[in-house]
């Protein structure tokens, strides 16, 4: 008699030990071995015949992969809150189920955002530079390496679903004057931060950090432009740990450079990596970090395993533990 065959799941990047191995347990596995982000026609012939995919942003997954992959994918399984990768309309016109991972990289995520809030209004690119340049000053000048605190600003956050929440409610610990948020509706839980629904314009000229936790939509591609950085303070600092198409970088550059804001953070790009002679690298007030939002230790074991459990139920055709509902 002979035995049923394993499905065969493509990973499109490595993923921590324990989750491969769970993995490997009940499929046939494939995994992409090299360090960098597969480009499309590499995951196009590296998926047909599979029944499931293990995706980590930004590889795309649009309708030619899944053509190239054939009818008999039945999940698609993001190690990832975000889901601008994923066609999730084409996925769900072939009954193709869809699974992410929120909730376990909040507080990692939120930490970063805080941390990368703090490092730019602290300008920690130009500290660190002169520490190694020969450049430490003293205080003999004392405005010198002179940043700005978050004690007694108006933190406004563009987003305040679960991570925003997360940033916001480390960030009261720093007891900002305010905190505002903008987004489609007031959130009630918003409300135990006492922070303030308003309108995006409202936000954008009040605010002194604008910390964007965006999930993107069609919506809100670009939605940080020459006009909206126009609206920001000159001392407002912006923050972005959400996806970096929500910028027009090139007006991000120009906003940095003239001084229409005095800083930038940023843990995601356009492209990523971002290459090395963008132009926002030249400039001392922009923070970039390598989209690590999501990079601890624990948060990754948990993004893997529950990646896991979602293509393990739905290669069963069992609901899965965290489905993307289109
Ligand atoms: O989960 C996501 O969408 C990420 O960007 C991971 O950091």
């Amino acid at each position: 008699m002979s035995a049923t065959p394993r499905p065969t799941v493509f990973v499109t990047r490595g993923i921590p030990l324990r989750a491969a191995e769970l993995l490997r347990e009940h499929v046939d596995l494939r995994v992409w071995g090299q360090e960098r982000n597969m480009m499309p026609d590499e995951i196009r012939q590296a998926v047909p015949g599979i029944h499931g995919l293990l995706v980590h942003p930004p590889t795309r997954v649009d309708k030619a992969i899944l053509d190239a992959a054939g009818p008999q994918l039945k999940v698609v399984g993001t190690m990832s809150v975000g889901l601008d990768h994923i066609d999730l309309r084409e996925c769900a016109s072939r009954k193709i189920a869809v699974g992410y991972t929120p909730d376990v990289l909040t507080d990692a995520t939120a930490e970063l955002t805080v941390a990368l809030t703090l490092s730019t209004c602290r300008r920690f690119k130009e500290a660190f530079d002169a520490v190694v340049n020969g450049g430490w000053g003293t205080w003999d000048n004392a405005q010198y390496l002179c940043g700005k605190e978050v004690k007694s600003s108006v933190i406004g956050i563009v987003g305040m679903g679960r991570i925003g929440f997360a940033t916001a409610q480390r960030l009261k610990a720093f007891k900002p004057s305010r905190i505002l948020y903008s987004g489609k509706h007031p959130k009630v839980y918003a409300t135990e931060l006492d922070a303030e629904y308003v309108t995006f314009e409202d936000l954008l000229r009040e605010s002194d950090f604008v910390i964007v936790c965006l999930s993107v939509n069609s919506g809100n591609i670009g939605l940080f432009n020459a006009d909206t950085f126009k609206k920001m303070k000159k001392s407002a600092i912006f923050i972005n740990t959400s996806r970096g198409v929500v910028v027009n970088q090139n007006d991000l550059y120009e906003a940095l450079k003239l001084g229409q804001i005095y800083a930038a953070g940023l843990d995601v790009t356009t492209p990523e990596p971002l290459p090395l002679d963008s132009p926002l690298l030249t400039l001392p007030n922009v923070i970039i970090t390598p989209h690590i939002g999501s990079a601890t230790e624990r948060a990754r074991s948990a993004m893997a395993e529950l990646t896991v459990k979602n293509i393990l139920a739905g290669l069963k055709g069992e609901p899965l533990p965290s489905p993307v509902h289109v």
